[in-house]
């Protein structure tokens, strides 16, 4: 391996995605979005039984870029569901790949995913590294209570794109990211709003079953008393409640489908259940924002709303009408995690960051 230069396999698990690039250095090779269905990821019982999948398609696209799956220097994936981390660069280790498969955690799919990167790296002898792990140490001690000491308030979130995007938000101010506060919605199949109080996320919703806002695939916070009862009504078992939280809540619940074009096509067509729907949807965003403006206690230099849905002009403007009162709304369509991912090992492997111990 060129140690300036190494060549890398970057991978992001998203809800309804597969991202991929291929680094030689710096510079990103090839870089793609792998979609994948509703019905593909429904007709799995668990998120573990999308590995063989995942991995197939992965091979496959590294393949067809002209490159084989065992030649990279080093494997880069964002991590798994873990304990509260300070951001940084991470070797993937056992620890880590324990609380992914015990899903101690919690469940999502970046939990196999990651353990499918680790697999790969020792099968052929090459590091693996994350970068940011998903969950953040920086929480305000009263933003982890739940409201029952049995039930903590956990905080999986898109730390690299959150990161990523309250940075570009900060340069956009003539700030530092150390010098605003910045809200920042990832609206994206999974959603999580963040208040970024001089360079460090101080509350934010888990973007993990039953927190905050509803998404395209998730269905945020639910009234507990209603769900408790449908736990025990006997008609569903517990991986089906999860996989009804998880993967099949939201606008797919609401709607049969989680696909943003198709679901604009249906407004514009007049159907009002999807209207409706997707109206629902920003102002739950949007009634977040506003619960992070109190946190950073209404002194918000700008929100910044990024993810896939940031694409979809209705969502962003329906959310921006109901907050613009607060501060200037920034857009940023998309995401930077793979970027943010390779530069993190990069400057590990160039000597320029200290590996983190999990
Ligand atoms: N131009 C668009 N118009 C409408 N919806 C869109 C558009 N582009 C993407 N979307 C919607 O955005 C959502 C996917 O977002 P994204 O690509 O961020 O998902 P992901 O990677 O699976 O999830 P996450 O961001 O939570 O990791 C889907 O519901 C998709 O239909
Ligand atoms: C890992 C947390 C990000 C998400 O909500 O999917």
């Amino acid at each position: 391996m060129s140690s300036m230069n190494p060549l890398m396999l970057v991978i992001m698990y998203g809800g309804t995605t597969t991202k991929v690039a291929i680094y030689s250095g710096d510079k990103d090779l090839y870089k793609e979005t792998i979609r994948h269905s509703l019905d593909e990821m429904k007709s799995f019982k668990t998120v573990w039984e999308q590995y063989d999948v995942r991995k197939r398609d992965i091979t496959g696209w590294v393949n067809s870029k002209g490159f084989r799956i065992d030649e990279f220097d080093t494997y880069v994936s964002c991590s798994g569901l873990v304990k509260p981390c300070e951001p940084g660069v991470y070797e993937i280790d056992e620890k880590m790949i324990e609380d992914f498969k015990t899903e101690k955690y919690g469940i999502h799919t970046s939990n196999p995913g990651c353990c499918l990167c680790y697999d790969l790296g020792k099968e052929f002898g090459k590091p693996v590294l994350t970068v940011d792990p998903t969950t953040d140490v920086n929480m305000m001690k009263i933003a982890t209570y739940s409201g029952h000491p049995l039930i903590p308030r956990p905080n999986s979130y898109h730390v690299l794109n959150q990161k990523a995007t309250a940075k570009f938000a900060s340069e956009k101010l003539g700030k530092t990211y150390e010098q605003a506060n910045i809200i920042v919605a990832h609206i994206g199949s999974g959603i999580t709003v963040g208040a970024h109080h001089q360079g460090k996320v101080i509350d934010v919703n888990n973007g993990i079953e039953s927190d905050g806002p509803f998404s395209p695939v998730r269905t945020g916070a639910l009234p507990v008393g209603p769900l408790v009862d449908l736990c025990y009504s006997g008609k569903y078992t517990r991986q089906e409640v999860h996989n009804m939280l998880g993967v099949e809540g939201g606008l797919a619940a609401y709607l049969g489908t989680s696909d943003g074009i198709e679901i604009e096509s249906r407004i514009q067509n007049r159907d009002e259940e999807a209207r409706i729907a997707v109206e629902a949807m920003a102002y739950q965003v949007a009634k977040e924002i506003g619960a992070r403006s109190v946190t950073l206690r209404g002194e918000v230099d700008a929100i910044a709303i990024t993810g896939g849905l940031a694409n979809w002009k209705r969502v962003v403007d329906l959310i921006t009408d109901w907050v613009k009162h607060i501060s200037p709304v920034y857009v940023y369509p998309g995401e930077n995690e793979l970027e943010s991912l390779a530069a993190g090992a990069l400057r590990y492997l160039r000597g320029e960051e200290e590996l983190k111990k999990y």
